[in-house]
């Protein structure tokens, strides 16, 4: 027998609480389990602005912008711009020239990516995760699967309500060189305690100095308070010329769940690791899953890369009550 020594796998609470949302008919519930739009009547709400996306793409040849395992290049470049700022130091004036981007299976392929990544890179019997609890449920467990080690400190203050930052700051002062801190851009699951500008600066001050690698991860930008002010984290650390990693989810902030658009971005320090940090990215999208869903990523890259289209969705952002 092969699979006899096998055993039901560890409960997934958020699962379970969906399950028990589901079942759940009394008129007053409010199901803020999973992160999806919802309408007053409790449905499924599509933004405007991507119900026309979608009227576009049907008209378009499928195989307009296909590029096998890595993704298309323009909704790469614009997933970028809109994580980094058009004028990041990231870029040139011309291309992106410090960054190597992938299109993921949304943002939790985008960090199984970067995890997967970190364990194959140099120093990775040493390299340690640093993760602050409360935290998004599925960190710790893909640590485990990419064989990462992780180790937990507190990120919230129960009695404030905000972030402790006195543990983070410890956390971050007592870290071996080279470790990981897996940071929330915004919006932080499950606590919502943001940092505050104040703190990105503090944060990334700290860690520059203590030689640490940032994995920001952004899966809510645009639903926190704004494009633009939900990626002060990210932007200010890439302004500081920090080599990191960005992964970037459009399931919430375009009501795209199921569609699975998201990307990695891994910022180098030197142009010189860009090619060989883009090719092991494709070589491990290529043995895993070959290449990431196309739909949603096209969807977005419309939105994005007509001005209108995106003036449009961060006045929904703007007016939408979430
Ligand atoms: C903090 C955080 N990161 C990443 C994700 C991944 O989201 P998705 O894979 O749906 O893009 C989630 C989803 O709940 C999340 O809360």
């Amino acid at each position: 027998m092969v699979f006899d020594t096998l055993e039901v796998g560890p409960a997934d609470v958020m699962y379970g609480l969906k399950i028990a949302a589901d079942k759940d008919k009394s008129p007053l519930k409010v199901d803020l389990g999973v992160g999806v739009y919802r309408n007053e009547l409790g449905d499924y709400n599509e933004m405007g602005v991507l119900k026309k996306a979608k009227d576009e793409l049907y008209a378009l040849n499928p195989d307009h912008d296909y590029e096998v395992t890595t993704g298309n290049s323009r909704y790469l470049a614009n997933a970028a711009k809109i994580a980094f700022g058009s004028h990041s130091s990231v870029f040139d004036k011309e291309r992106r020239e410090k960054v190597a981007s992938v299109q993921t299976i949304s943002g939790t392929g985008a960090v199984h990516l970067a995890l997967m990544l970190l364990a194959r890179s140099s120093k990775k019997n040493s390299r340690q995760v640093y993760i602050g609890t409360p935290t998004w449920g599925n960190y710790i467990p893909m640590c485990n699967l990419a064989g990462l080690e992780s180790k937990q400190y507190t990120h919230y203050d129960t009695l404030t309500g905000g972030v402790d930052f006195e543990s983070v700051i410890k956390a971050i002062r007592t870290a071996d060189e080279g470790s990981v801190f897996i940071l929330q851009g915004c919006c932080h699951n499950p606590t919502a305690a943001d940092f505050s500008r104040e703190q990105w600066q503090t944060l990334a001050a700290e860690m520059k100095s203590r030689h640490l690698l940032p994995l920001l991860d952004i899966a809510y930008q645009g639903l926190g308070n704004g494009i633009e002010e939900d990626s002060y984290g990210v932007r200010h650390f890439a302004q500081m010329g920090f080599e990191m990693i960005v992964c970037q989810s459009f399931s919430k902030n375009f009501g795209l769940y199921g569609e699975r658009a998201g990307a990695c971005h891994v910022v180098c320090a030197s142009e010189t690791h860009v090619q060989p940090v883009h090719d092991q990215l494709r070589c491990l999208i290529r043995w895993e899953f070959s290449s990431s869903p196309a739909y949603g990523s096209r969807l977005v890259d419309l939105v994005l890369s007509d001005s209108s289209k995106q003036a449009e969705c961060n006045q929904e952002f703007r007016t939408t009550n979430y």
